[in-house]
């Protein structure tokens, strides 16, 4: 177990990444709590610039020293300086560095897709979510860090893999989304064994060495469940809005409350539920049948304080318009009208 004057020092003594001042000296502890029953610490940090490589280090740090020092699990909010307190130690960084400090990457957002279990078609709608953000004219970008299952490039009919230039990664672009998955670094399909660890190096990687250039959103497609690897992963990413796939079952929707409380523990923020598979439509009779059940999404969304984004219908997209992308509807396709209602909800709500 962990008491606040530890966080205190232990944090405090690490650096920030772009001012090269300690975080005691920064004065970037902004917020420490103890939930003594889970032995779950949660902090908040001001740094110069969020959502960047170097936070996602600075975030590995907190989370080894904290769990070294006893934690079972820890929670990040990032924040940025504001001005007068950057300008005040902004001689200390270099001309490059301060240039860094004006990177693109400083105004995407990150959206991670999460499911309490497989199968439920996390992977279908962070690609379709993905490509309707793209329509709309969204300069987006998806990793593709479900290593169980690494299904995006095949779901978006990528058959090459990305280009390596020096030491950058050049992602793979399709419809519009820049696109990189665990799948291109591994040999015909072979199984992998993952741990949190390495995944995270992957992940950072991934962060730093991918030439993403401008993106607005840059979306994460998560491992299922609510294991060791999730859990990881949930504390090294960025912080960042979260949404929950669910099939209509209420036990599903049960199960897929976990990975939102999960989220919230990890001080990510739900921002909506996507209830997929929620009814059969016959192409006759228009009729809605409830094939795995009812009532699921809105349940969940209920139980996460959050928004239902909407309800994705069984079906498959039309091949012979979709270029050989098995996986992704086209924009006059129903179901593709559904994520592009869905894309604008998520506009909306992150601008
Ligand atoms: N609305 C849908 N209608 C019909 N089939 C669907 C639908 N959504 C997904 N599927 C199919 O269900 C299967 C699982 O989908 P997907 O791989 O997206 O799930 P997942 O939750 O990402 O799984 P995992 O995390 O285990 O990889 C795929 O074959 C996919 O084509």
């Amino acid at each position: 177990m962990v008491n606040e004057q530890q966080v205190k020092e232990l944090v405090g003594s690490l650096e920030d990444p772009f001012l090269h001042r300690t975080l005691e000296e920064t004065k970037a502890l902004k917020e420490i709590s103890i939930k003594e029953d889970k032995n779950h610490v949660s902090v908040k940090i001001a740094i110069a610039k969020t959502n960047t490589a170097e936070q996602m280090q600075l975030q590995m740090k907190v989370v080894e020293v904290l769990k070294n020092a006893g934690a079972a699990s820890v929670g990040i909010r990032f924040e940025e300086h504001p001005p007068e307190v950057l300008e005040q130690f902004r001689g200390k960084a270099s001309e490059s560095e301060a240039q860094d400090l004006l990177s693109p990457m400083n105004k995407v957002k990150f959206i991670s897709i999460a499911s309490g279990k497989g199968g439920v078609g996390k992977s279908t709608v962070s690609v379709n979510l993905a490509v309707a953000l793209a329509r709309l004219g969204k300069k987006v970008g998806l990793i593709d860090a479900d290593i169980y299952g690494f299904s995006v490039p095949d779901m978006m009919g990528i058959a090459q893999g990305p280009k390596i230039e020096g030491t950058r990664i050049i992602p793979v672009e399709r419809f519009g989304v820049k696109v990189i998955s665990m799948g291109f670094f591994v040999e015909d399909n072979a199984p992998v064994v993952w741990r949190g660890p390495m995944l995270g190096k992957v992940l950072d990687q991934f962060f730093k060495d991918v030439e993403w250039g401008e993106l607005d959103y840059l979306l994460l497609d998560l491992p299922p469940g609510t294991g060791d690897v999730a859990l990881d992963i949930h504390q090294m990413l960025p912080a960042s809005k979260e949404i929950v796939v669910t099939t209509p079952h209420p036990t599903a929707a049960f199960v897929a409350a976990r990975a939102g409380a999960m989220a919230l523990q990890t001080d990510h923020e739900v921002i909506g539920v996507i209830e997929n598979m929620a009814w059969f439509e016959s192409k006759t009779s228009g009729e809605k049948e409830y094939v795995f059940g009812k009532g699921g999404g809105p349940k969940l969304a209920e139980e996460l304080r959050t928004d239902l984004l909407g309800q994705i219908p069984l079906g498959q997209p039309d091949w012979n318009e979709q270029d050989f992308a098995p996986s992704v509807y086209g924009a006059m396709h129903n179901t593709g009208g559904i994520y592009r209602d869905i894309a604008n909800k998520v506009i909306a709500k992150l601008g």
